[in-house]
């Protein structure tokens, strides 16, 4: 109707009136470096993090993950144009304190050590993985820190854009605009069919990237894993664990080394704070213990909620069908530990 129809030109307008892509000077630039190996970036492990590197470092350990699933050449990406569009992939990226390129970054890698160190590329088709990659580099493209309930709440372009997985409609629509934007289309040398079916697979995993999605999804996935369902082939089932792999991959910073997860929930905790923030100046409303900066105290024992709630299940029932990703069920088992004990303490 015109209402959307306006919100969608405000929303296009925001974005044309900022440059979207990539420069020239940053894509040659990228273009011609030494791209250091997956061991030298720790891109196998479950216990990556992305602290010690720059900027730059973070495009080149993307490149390497492409490069490592052979997707260049299996799926004749140009290499100026995969440089040209990771750069503007993380140019499109809000400076927020968690939702940011950083957190696409982290949550891609994890993908990655999924599929190598995980073993789970063998269930996966080259056009799966290529859409699972690219699915979580964008899966939160332009966030603005605040969540689906905030847009609602403060009737945003975006709400009236979409009115249920508001953000997640939003970020597939930013992937669609930076693949159809001058030299940015990865996907350009792949047939009709193809292209039809990597757009799938990536629409898919960043709509199942909304929590509020995650538990009918595992309900689902729990049915068939009960029912001893082992051929993931068919495009429902594969979709189901495509999107149970996002999630596991959207919260794997709860599977890190203490250190990195205490840092990380940080960033997650003033991201949240500063919604608060919004909604009690902007909004005058109360905001929820979790994002309310005056029960901080409540942290370490939300976490555990957080864990037992949403992350263990999911690591479990995973883990349980594909036993070589134990370490993110065990990594979060440890944590649970850490919050617990720090939760007693307060
Ligand atoms: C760290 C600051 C507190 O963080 C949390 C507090 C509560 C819960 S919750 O499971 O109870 N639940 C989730 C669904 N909401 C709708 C209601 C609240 C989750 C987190 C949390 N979320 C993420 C993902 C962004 C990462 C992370 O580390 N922690
Ligand atoms: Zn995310």
């Amino acid at each position: 109707n015109a209402c959307k129809l306006m919100a969608k030109q405000k929303v296009a307008l925001e974005c044309l009136s900022y440059h979207a892509t990539a420069s020239a000077e940053d894509t040659n630039k990228l273009c011609q470096e030494v791209i250091p190996s997956a061991e030298i970036y720790n891109l196998y492990s479950f216990q990556f993090h992305d602290f010690d590197l720059s900027d730059e470092d973070t495009c080149r350990a993307t490149l390497r993950m492409f490069l490592q699933c052979n997707l260049v050449e299996k799926f004749h990406i140009p290499y100026d144009v995969l440089c040209r569009w990771i750069l503007s992939v993380k140019k499109n990226y809000r400076p927020v304190k968690y939702h940011n390129w950083r957190h696409a970054l982290n949550v891609a890698q994890t993908m990655f050590a999924m599929l190598k160190t995980g073993k789970m590329e063998r269930f996966m088709s080259d056009l799966e993985i290529l859409g699972l990659l690219v699915a979580c580099l964008c899966h939160d493209l332009d966030h603005r820190g605040t969540n689906n309930a905030f847009q609602t709440k403060t009737e945003s372009p975006l709400a009236i854009l979409y009115s249920t997985s508001t953000m997640e409609h939003h970020h597939f629509d930013q992937c669609v605009m930076i693949l159809n934007s001058e030299s940015n289309n990865i996907f350009q040398a792949l047939s009709p069919d193809d292209y039809k079916d990597v757009m799938r697979v990536v629409e898919t995993a960043i709509l199942s990237t909304d929590l509020a999605m995650y538990f009918k999804k595992k309900s689902k996935f729990l049915e068939l894993v009960d029912n001893g369902e082992f051929d993931w082939q068919s495009q429902e089932k594969k979709e189901l664990l495509c999107g149970m792999m996002m999630t596991a991959c959207d919260v794997s910073a709860i599977a890190k080394p203490w250190e990195v997860q205490h840092k990380v929930a940080k960033l997650v905790a003033d991201e949240f704070f500063d919604q608060g923030d919004l909604e009690k100046l902007q909004l005058n409303q109360q905001p929820i213990a979790m994002m309310d900066r005056e029960k901080k105290d409540e942290l370490p024992q939300m976490q555990v909620g957080f864990i037992d709630m949403i992350c263990l299940p999911l690591y479990k029932v995973l883990s349980d069908t594909f036993p070589w990703i134990q370490p993110l069920y065990a990594g979060t088992m440890d944590n649970r530990q850490r919050w617990q004990d720090l939760a007693e303490k307060v």
